[in-house]
């Protein structure tokens, strides 16, 4: 038997027989809708375990949608004998008890069953799907046959057999090609019937496991920690659920891109945000040999110490009177308890428990005298006029914003802070050249969002989620990572990103190092190799920069040739490019510097386009990309426009062009009247 087989020469009743299951599998997704949409909220006691129950039935109901364009299933296995789907020793599978399952399993986006409980489809997640990924003829995994099936539109019209246990090498997969090769259309779309073996490693990796994934532009490492978040809800959906699972992207455009990876899993409480989003959209312009400064880990110690330089050396003590008696607490004795706080707690609860146990030792001396107040009275004399002063004078009340402003303004304060941590010259730096009236008025920087960030967590402790997901995780300051560290703090992370595509003035050159600063050591670092977007000549052209940019990676493979996918052209239009681009089929991105934006764009007035815009949900086939938003972006053909300016917009400039180059799924065209940049002539 060939190791694949397609279209024409498929069985007809064989295929029928495969359609049957699908028709099927549809009938009874729509009864288990069905049975969902008539069960009732009225059972609940009352009106919010109403509300709240009415609303989880109707998130059950739309989680059981069928979308007649996407396909129920996509594979088979037809093993040597039936197993139970339980749950996997170490993981708390998702809230199905375990089933009898027959030998054939049809593996797809969701769990089906007919109305006896017979399931007809599995999840992708669940452990028995994962041989569908992972088999292979040395390793069968208890698999006699793959089959994998080819949709056009929502109708099962192909499939493709792999005989595993007879020890026979695979052939190529159709099918797999075909839809890495689908021309690209509006936003990112799943892979959950493409996934490739070492993708699925890092996908199924365990809960408590943080993964950290180096991986060249257009290995998957996006598609696979979105994967990867729907895999962990599913197995862990109770712990995440109250835990909480979020992604963070590199902007706005990034993030509405790949806004309907999960809500295709099925995955909707997912929050998609970017760094700027997490900590505050601050983005007052600033120096990037300052911004590198403050996003050094060693500014951690000096916000330590500038926030706890607040505290007072108590002088006086504690006076409070009640009626006609005065009871006091002498100064040493305040002295003692603020020494026995400090550094015991954070910032803002040891405030609080300084007026406590102030209180606490009037209500000695009440008892002293023969009263016997109780905790009341404790309360009242913790939110009293002479306590509140004292704390006040001694601890004061501070917020994240007034600590910075004192330090970025007030060179004597920032010394005392900064100790030996900072050199005299970074600390010269750091202080504002043009210092503003007060810390309300200040315009905070993009580096300055996680040192307020930094400061809120001294001052009150930060809440963990269950998982985190960061994407181009390269770009990231040290103060940064911080930030995201303590987000997982409790939790684990998938850590995804491309030395070699690092363009801030704090990017990594260490995976290691950005495990450390997340806090999460224990952290595995693992690389994809096989590139799924870039054909390989377009690939290999944009390698060229790697000597400069990243000389200690290797150069990037690509799935495809691509031959004839790339033209570098001097002197031509761009409206000539996008003509010629948009006689073909897909989506077409323009990437310019970020400074010739409006002029392309007018260059293309005779033409229907649009320019990126993060905020908008208005989809164009040609569009005018500013090169700064490329990042993490993909288009079936690319036109780069001026490279030579694209690099010397920036410091990191070589490496945005490489970023620029590597964004095409089918070709490339490079327009430039300037000469290239000599990197690329190389
Ligand atoms: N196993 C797969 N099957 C089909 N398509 C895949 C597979 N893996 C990745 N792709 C596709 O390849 C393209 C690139 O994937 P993705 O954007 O996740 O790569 P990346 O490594 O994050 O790239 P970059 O570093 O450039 O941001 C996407 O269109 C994705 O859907």
């Amino acid at each position: 038997m060939p190791a694949s087989q397609l279209a024409p020469d498929i069985p007809a009743d064989v295929l029928a027989a495969e359609q049957a299951h699908l028709a099927a599998s549809r009938a009874a997704l729509k009864a288990m809708r069905e049975h969902a949409q008539s069960l009732s909220a009225d059972a609940a006691g009352d009106w919010v375990s109403q509300q709240i129950l009415q609303s989880l039935l109707d998130q059950r109901v739309a989680a059981l949608a069928d979308h007649a364009d996407t396909p129920l299933f996509f594979g088979r296995l037809d093993r040597e004998s039936p197993e139970r789907s339980g749950r996997e020793s170490d993981e708390e599978h998702s809230d199905r008890e375990p089933v009898d399952l027959p030998t054939t399993i049809y593996v797809g986006r969701r769990h089906v069953h007919d109305g006896h409980s017979k399931p007809l489809v599995i999840d992708w997640r669940a452990p028995v799907s994962r041989a569908f990924y992972q088999a292979s003829p040395s390793d069968p995994m208890g698999v006699v046959r793959r089959r994998r099936f080819g949709y056009h539109g929502g109708a099962l019209t192909a499939f493709e057999d792999e005989p595993l246990s007879e020890g026979v090498e695979l052939g190529p997969s159709k099918i797999l090609t075909d839809e890495i090769e689908r021309p690209r259309t509006g936003p990112m779309r799943d892979i959950v019937a493409t996934i490739q073996p070492d993708q699925d490693e890092i996908v199924r990796a365990t809960l408590a496991q943080t993964v950290c994934v180096q991986g060249a532009p257009g290995t998957g490492k996006t598609a696979v920690g979105l994967h990867r978040a729907a895999y962990l809800l599913f197995t862990h959906r109770e712990r995440l659920a109250r835990a909480g699972v979020m992604i963070v992207g590199p902007n706005r455009a990034f993030l509405s891109y790949i806004s309907s990876v999960l809500p295709a899993l099925g995955e909707v409480k997912v929050d998609q945000t970017t760094v700027a989003g997490l900590l505050g959209e601050h983005a007052a312009p600033e120096d990037p040999l300052v911004a590198a400064v403050k996003g050094d880990a060693r500014m951690a110690a000096v916000l330590d110490r500038a926030l706890w330089l607040h505290i007072v050396k108590p002088e006086e003590g504690l006076v409070f009177t009640k009626g006609a008696y005065r009871y006091r607490v002498a100064d040493y004795e305040v002295r003692e308890i603020v020494a026995s706080l400090r550094g015991t707690t954070r910032y803002n609860p040891g405030r609080a428990a300084l007026a406590q146990r102030l209180a606490h030792m009037v209500l000695v001396r009440m008892e002293q005298r023969g009263e016997s107040p109780d905790d009341r009275v404790q309360d009242a004399v913790a939110r009293s006029k002479p306590v509140k002063q004292i704390v006040d004078a001694v601890w004061p009340k501070l917020t994240p914003e007034q600590v910075l402003y004192r330090l970025l303004s007030d060179r004597e304060f920032l010394a005392k802070a900064a100790k030996s941590d900072l050199s005299p010259d970074e600390q010269e730096m750091l202080i504002w050249r043009k210092p503003y009236r007060s810390w309300k008025s200040a315009k905070w920087s993009a580096a300055d969002a996680a040192l307020l960030d930094e400061l809120g967590d001294l001052m009150e402790r930060t809440p963990s989620l269950g998982h985190l997901v960061v994407d181009e995780a390269q770009d990231l300051s040290e103060m940064q990572l911080r930030a995201l560290g303590r987000r997982c703090r409790n939790g684990s992370a998938t850590v995804l990103g491309d030395l070699a595509q690092g363009t801030t003035p704090w990017s990594t050159s260490s995976w290691q190092s950005v495990l450390e600063h997340l806090g999460q050591r224990e952290g595995e670092v693992t690389e994809l190799t096989l590139g799924f977007r870039v054909p390989r000549e377009v690939l290999d052209y944009a390698a060229r920069l790697l000597p400069s940019i990243a000389p200690g990676l290797a150069a990037p493979r690509s799935l495809r040739p691509g031959a004839g996918s790339l033209s570098v052209r001097a002197g031509d239009s761009v409206a000539e490019a996008a003509k010629e681009a948009l006689a073909k089929e897909g989506s077409i991105g323009v990437i310019v510097p970020d400074a010739r934006v409006a002029e392309v764009s007018a260059e293309l007035a005779g033409l229907p386009h649009a320019v990126l815009d993060p905020d908008s949900a208005e989809e164009h086939r040609l569009l005018v990309i500013p090169a700064t938003l490329a990042k993490g972006l993909e288009y079936d053909h690319v036109i780069v426009v001026e490279p030579a300016d694209i690099v010397e917009a920036e410091p990191r400039g070589l490496a945005r062009l490489y970023v620029v180059l590597t964004r095409a799924v089918t070709s490339l065209t490079v327009l430039h009247d300037r000469p290239l940049p000599a990197e690329l002539t190389a």
